[in-house]
Protein backbone atom coordinates (compact mmCIF):
# COMPACT_ATOMS: atom_id res chain seq x y z
CA UNK A 1 0.00 0.00 0.00
CA UNK A 2 1.10 3.21 -1.05
CA UNK A 3 1.26 5.20 2.56
CA UNK A 4 -1.65 7.74 2.70
CA UNK A 5 -0.09 11.09 2.76
CA UNK A 6 0.15 12.48 6.68
CA UNK A 7 -0.88 15.97 6.17
CA UNK A 8 -4.27 16.26 7.56
CA UNK A 9 -4.66 19.34 10.07
CA UNK A 10 -8.26 18.55 12.03
CA UNK A 11 -9.59 21.66 13.57
CA UNK A 12 -12.74 21.91 15.65
CA UNK A 13 -14.22 24.52 16.76
CA UNK A 14 -16.65 25.48 19.68
CA UNK A 15 -19.08 22.59 18.52
CA UNK A 16 -22.03 22.41 20.52
CA UNK A 17 -24.41 19.44 20.38
CA UNK A 18 -27.99 19.49 22.35
CA UNK A 19 -30.81 16.68 22.96
CA UNK A 20 -33.99 18.10 24.05
CA UNK A 21 -32.80 20.22 26.68
CA UNK A 22 -29.93 18.36 28.09
CA UNK A 23 -26.87 19.64 26.51
CA UNK A 24 -24.55 16.39 25.43
CA UNK A 25 -21.61 18.29 23.83
CA UNK A 26 -21.18 21.79 24.99
CA UNK A 27 -18.58 24.72 23.30
CA UNK A 28 -15.61 21.61 22.19
CA UNK A 29 -12.72 22.94 20.54
CA UNK A 30 -9.83 20.78 19.71
CA UNK A 31 -7.13 20.00 17.29
CA UNK A 32 -5.06 17.19 16.09
CA UNK A 33 -1.62 18.26 13.82
CA UNK A 34 0.14 16.74 11.21
CA UNK A 35 1.55 13.16 12.64
CA UNK A 36 -0.37 13.55 16.10
CA UNK A 37 -1.92 10.66 17.49
CA UNK A 38 -4.36 12.12 19.83
CA UNK A 39 -6.40 10.61 22.39
CA UNK A 40 -9.83 11.40 23.46
CA UNK A 41 -11.22 9.92 26.63
CA UNK A 42 -13.94 10.55 29.58
CA UNK A 43 -16.36 8.21 31.23
CA UNK A 44 -19.65 7.04 29.97
CA UNK A 45 -21.75 9.18 28.42
CA UNK A 46 -19.23 12.21 28.80
CA UNK A 47 -19.92 12.89 24.83
CA UNK A 48 -16.89 10.99 23.19
CA UNK A 49 -19.37 9.68 20.73
CA UNK A 50 -21.35 12.33 19.93
CA UNK A 51 -18.04 14.66 19.45
CA UNK A 52 -16.51 12.05 17.43
CA UNK A 53 -20.21 12.03 15.27
CA UNK A 54 -19.83 16.18 14.32
CA UNK A 55 -16.59 15.61 13.44
CA UNK A 56 -16.64 12.67 11.25
CA UNK A 57 -20.05 14.82 9.78
CA UNK A 58 -22.42 12.53 10.39
CA UNK A 59 -24.47 14.57 12.91
CA UNK A 60 -24.60 18.05 12.52
CA UNK A 61 -23.71 20.48 14.88
CA UNK A 62 -25.95 22.83 16.73
CA UNK A 63 -23.30 25.16 16.73
CA UNK A 64 -18.85 25.08 15.52
CA UNK A 65 -17.23 24.34 12.86
CA UNK A 66 -15.11 21.46 11.87
CA UNK A 67 -12.32 21.68 9.27
CA UNK A 68 -9.90 19.24 7.62
CA UNK A 69 -6.65 21.06 6.47
CA UNK A 70 -8.82 24.25 6.50
CA UNK A 71 -11.82 22.94 4.85
CA UNK A 72 -15.21 22.54 6.69
CA UNK A 73 -16.52 19.19 6.14
CA UNK A 74 -19.67 20.39 6.66
CA UNK A 75 -19.41 22.29 3.24
CA UNK A 76 -17.30 19.22 1.41
CA UNK A 77 -19.05 16.33 -0.38
CA UNK A 78 -19.84 12.88 1.51
CA UNK A 79 -17.20 11.36 -1.43
CA UNK A 80 -14.26 14.30 -0.72
CA UNK A 81 -14.72 13.87 2.78
CA UNK A 82 -14.19 9.73 2.90
CA UNK A 83 -10.84 10.75 0.60
CA UNK A 84 -9.90 13.03 3.41
CA UNK A 85 -11.20 11.09 6.26
CA UNK A 86 -11.44 7.58 7.17
CA UNK A 87 -13.70 6.23 10.44
CA UNK A 88 -14.08 3.10 12.29
CA UNK A 89 -17.20 4.11 14.16
CA UNK A 90 -18.70 1.99 17.45
CA UNK A 91 -22.10 1.46 15.40
CA UNK A 92 -20.35 0.13 12.54
CA UNK A 93 -23.32 -2.24 11.31
CA UNK A 94 -21.77 -5.75 11.78
CA UNK A 95 -24.39 -7.61 9.89
CA UNK A 96 -22.93 -7.36 6.32
CA UNK A 97 -24.15 -10.55 4.25
CA UNK A 98 -20.34 -9.63 2.41
CA UNK A 99 -16.91 -11.48 2.88
CA UNK A 100 -14.55 -9.79 4.24
CA UNK A 101 -12.72 -8.98 1.82
CA UNK A 102 -15.38 -6.83 -0.19
CA UNK A 103 -16.25 -5.59 3.13
CA UNK A 104 -12.33 -4.34 3.43
CA UNK A 105 -13.00 -3.46 -0.72
CA UNK A 106 -15.69 -0.80 0.47
CA UNK A 107 -13.02 1.61 1.49
CA UNK A 108 -11.80 1.70 -2.06
CA UNK A 109 -14.98 3.37 -3.12
CA UNK A 110 -13.88 6.83 -2.45
CA UNK A 111 -11.16 6.55 -5.04
CA UNK A 112 -13.59 4.80 -7.46
CA UNK A 113 -15.37 6.32 -10.51
CA UNK A 114 -19.54 5.55 -10.14
CA UNK A 115 -19.41 3.04 -12.41
CA UNK A 116 -15.67 1.68 -12.30
CA UNK A 117 -14.80 -1.89 -11.53
CA UNK A 118 -12.33 -3.02 -8.80
CA UNK A 119 -8.99 -2.88 -10.01
CA UNK A 120 -5.93 -4.92 -9.41
CA UNK A 121 -4.44 -1.68 -7.24
CA UNK A 122 -7.51 -2.05 -5.13
CA UNK A 123 -7.36 -5.49 -4.81
CA UNK A 124 -4.11 -5.37 -4.01
CA UNK A 125 -4.38 -2.26 -1.14
CA UNK A 126 -6.94 -4.54 0.30
CA UNK A 127 -4.85 -7.93 0.73
CA UNK A 128 -2.19 -5.28 2.63
CA UNK A 129 -4.35 -3.57 4.94
CA UNK A 130 -6.15 -7.14 5.88
CA UNK A 131 -2.34 -8.41 6.32
CA UNK A 132 -1.62 -4.93 8.40
CA UNK A 133 -3.99 -6.11 10.83
CA UNK A 134 -3.23 -9.56 11.04
CA UNK A 135 -6.81 -10.94 9.50
CA UNK A 136 -5.48 -12.15 5.88
CA UNK A 137 -6.76 -15.70 7.05
CA UNK A 138 -10.20 -14.22 6.86
CA UNK A 139 -10.56 -12.30 3.68
CA UNK A 140 -12.89 -15.14 2.35
CA UNK A 141 -14.94 -15.68 5.63
CA UNK A 142 -18.29 -13.83 5.98
CA UNK A 143 -18.56 -10.94 8.03
CA UNK A 144 -21.03 -11.80 9.90
CA UNK A 145 -19.57 -15.34 11.55
CA UNK A 146 -16.58 -13.43 12.54
CA UNK A 147 -15.78 -13.06 16.27
CA UNK A 148 -16.02 -9.15 18.02
CA UNK A 149 -12.49 -8.89 18.13
CA UNK A 150 -12.01 -10.18 14.33
CA UNK A 151 -14.68 -7.79 12.97
CA UNK A 152 -12.41 -4.88 14.54
CA UNK A 153 -9.95 -5.37 12.96
CA UNK A 154 -10.98 -6.22 9.62
CA UNK A 155 -13.32 -3.01 9.73
CA UNK A 156 -9.45 -0.98 10.92
CA UNK A 157 -8.16 -2.90 7.69
CA UNK A 158 -11.60 -0.92 5.52
CA UNK A 159 -10.11 2.02 7.23
CA UNK A 160 -6.89 2.02 6.22
CA UNK A 161 -7.69 0.94 2.65
CA UNK A 162 -9.34 4.25 2.06
CA UNK A 163 -5.82 5.52 2.75
CA UNK A 164 -6.88 9.09 3.77
CA UNK A 165 -4.55 11.06 5.71
CA UNK A 166 -6.75 11.28 8.74
CA UNK A 167 -8.18 8.26 10.91
CA UNK A 168 -11.07 8.81 13.20
CA UNK A 169 -11.44 6.18 15.57
CA UNK A 170 -14.00 5.42 18.13
CA UNK A 171 -13.31 2.92 20.74
CA UNK A 172 -10.92 1.18 18.15
CA UNK A 173 -9.72 -1.63 21.24
CA UNK A 174 -13.08 -2.70 21.72
CA UNK A 175 -13.30 -6.24 21.45
CA UNK A 176 -9.75 -6.82 21.37
CA UNK A 177 -7.64 -8.83 23.41
CA UNK A 178 -4.23 -7.38 24.82
CA UNK A 179 -2.16 -8.05 22.24
CA UNK A 180 -4.41 -7.08 19.30
CA UNK A 181 -4.96 -4.04 21.56
CA UNK A 182 -0.90 -3.13 21.47
CA UNK A 183 -0.71 -4.13 17.50
CA UNK A 184 -3.79 -1.83 16.74
CA UNK A 185 -1.76 1.17 18.88
CA UNK A 186 1.61 0.50 17.08
CA UNK A 187 0.29 -0.01 13.80
CA UNK A 188 -1.64 3.39 14.22
CA UNK A 189 1.99 4.72 15.19
CA UNK A 190 3.65 3.15 12.62
CA UNK A 191 2.15 4.30 9.89
CA UNK A 192 2.56 7.45 11.36
CA UNK A 193 -1.24 8.72 10.65
CA UNK A 194 -2.73 11.72 12.11
CA UNK A 195 -5.52 10.10 14.09
CA UNK A 196 -8.33 11.80 16.70
CA UNK A 197 -9.18 7.97 19.06
CA UNK A 198 -11.75 8.03 21.93
CA UNK A 199 -10.21 5.35 24.12
CA UNK A 200 -11.34 3.47 27.57
CA UNK A 201 -8.02 1.91 28.59
CA UNK A 202 -6.31 5.10 30.32
CA UNK A 203 -3.06 2.90 30.29
CA UNK A 204 -3.44 2.77 26.59
CA UNK A 205 -3.82 6.12 26.29
CA UNK A 206 -1.20 7.25 28.63
CA UNK A 207 1.56 4.85 26.34
CA UNK A 208 0.43 5.59 23.08
CA UNK A 209 -0.96 9.70 23.11
CA UNK A 210 0.67 12.65 22.04
CA UNK A 211 -1.86 14.80 23.83
CA UNK A 212 -5.10 13.66 25.30
CA UNK A 213 -8.48 15.53 25.70
CA UNK A 214 -10.84 14.58 28.77
CA UNK A 215 -14.42 15.51 28.75
CA UNK A 216 -16.84 15.26 31.54
CA UNK A 217 -20.55 16.20 30.92
CA UNK A 218 -19.81 17.42 27.41
CA UNK A 219 -17.28 19.74 28.15
CA UNK A 220 -13.28 19.25 28.22
CA UNK A 221 -12.11 19.44 31.59
CA UNK A 222 -8.72 18.83 31.02
CA UNK A 223 -6.53 18.92 27.99
CA UNK A 224 -2.44 18.32 27.59
CA UNK A 225 0.11 16.19 27.49
CA UNK A 226 -0.78 12.34 29.24
CA UNK A 227 1.61 13.57 32.44
CA UNK A 228 -0.34 16.68 32.86
CA UNK A 229 -4.14 14.96 32.08
CA UNK A 230 -3.70 11.90 33.94
CA UNK A 231 -2.71 12.75 37.32
CA UNK A 232 -4.33 10.88 40.16
CA UNK A 233 -6.87 14.10 41.46
CA UNK A 234 -7.79 14.09 37.76
CA UNK A 235 -9.02 10.58 37.51
CA UNK A 236 -10.67 10.69 40.43
CA UNK A 237 -12.50 14.08 39.86
CA UNK A 238 -13.48 12.87 36.77
CA UNK A 239 -14.10 8.48 36.99
CA UNK A 240 -14.36 8.38 40.23
CA UNK A 241 -11.45 5.97 41.12
CA UNK A 242 -8.58 6.31 42.68
CA UNK A 243 -5.15 6.08 41.43
CA UNK A 244 -1.46 5.53 41.85
CA UNK A 245 0.54 7.44 38.69
CA UNK A 246 4.40 6.89 38.46
CA UNK A 247 6.75 7.48 35.82
CA UNK A 248 7.77 4.23 34.02
CA UNK A 249 11.52 4.33 33.88
CA UNK A 250 11.92 2.61 30.85
CA UNK A 251 9.37 5.13 28.36
CA UNK A 252 9.26 7.80 30.99
CA UNK A 253 5.37 8.14 30.53
CA UNK A 254 2.65 7.46 32.92
CA UNK A 255 1.96 4.02 34.78
CA UNK A 256 -1.63 3.95 36.24
CA UNK A 257 -2.35 1.78 39.33
CA UNK A 258 -5.80 1.72 40.06
CA UNK A 259 -7.22 1.25 43.65
CA UNK A 260 -10.44 -0.78 42.91
CA UNK A 261 -11.41 -1.35 45.84
CA UNK A 262 -11.33 1.98 47.05
CA UNK A 263 -14.22 3.75 44.90
CA UNK A 264 -14.49 7.02 45.60
N1 LIG B 1 -30.00 11.22 20.07
C1 LIG B 1 -29.87 11.32 21.40
N2 LIG B 1 -30.91 11.64 22.17
C2 LIG B 1 -30.80 11.74 23.50
N3 LIG B 1 -29.64 11.54 24.16
C3 LIG B 1 -28.57 11.24 23.44
C4 LIG B 1 -28.60 11.10 22.03
N4 LIG B 1 -27.36 10.77 21.60
C5 LIG B 1 -26.59 10.69 22.70
N5 LIG B 1 -27.31 10.97 23.80
C6 LIG B 1 -26.83 10.98 25.18
O1 LIG B 1 -25.67 11.79 25.19
C7 LIG B 1 -24.75 11.33 26.14
C8 LIG B 1 -23.38 11.18 25.49
O2 LIG B 1 -23.41 10.04 24.64
P1 LIG B 1 -22.11 9.55 23.86
O3 LIG B 1 -22.48 8.30 23.14
O4 LIG B 1 -21.60 10.68 23.07
O5 LIG B 1 -21.13 9.26 25.07
P2 LIG B 1 -19.74 8.49 25.11
O6 LIG B 1 -18.81 9.35 25.90
O7 LIG B 1 -19.32 8.10 23.74
O8 LIG B 1 -20.13 7.22 25.97
P3 LIG B 1 -19.56 5.71 26.01
O9 LIG B 1 -18.20 5.79 26.66
O10 LIG B 1 -20.56 5.04 26.91
O11 LIG B 1 -19.53 5.16 24.63
C9 LIG B 1 -25.32 10.03 26.72
O12 LIG B 1 -25.94 10.31 27.96
C10 LIG B 1 -26.35 9.64 25.66
O13 LIG B 1 -27.40 8.90 26.25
Amino acid sequence: MSGPSHSAHLQARNLSWQAAAARIVHDVSLHVTPGELVGLLGPNGSGKSTLLRMIYRILKPASGSVQVNERNVWHTSARENARAMAVLAQENASEFELRVRDVVLMGRTPHQSPFARDGEEDFRIVAQALQRVDAQALSERMFSTLSGGEKQRVLMARALAQQAPLLILDEPTNHLDVRHQFELMNLIRSLGMTALAALHELPLAAHYCDRLYLLKDGAVVAQGTPAHVLTPEIIADVYGVRALVRTSPRSGKPLIEFLPDNLL
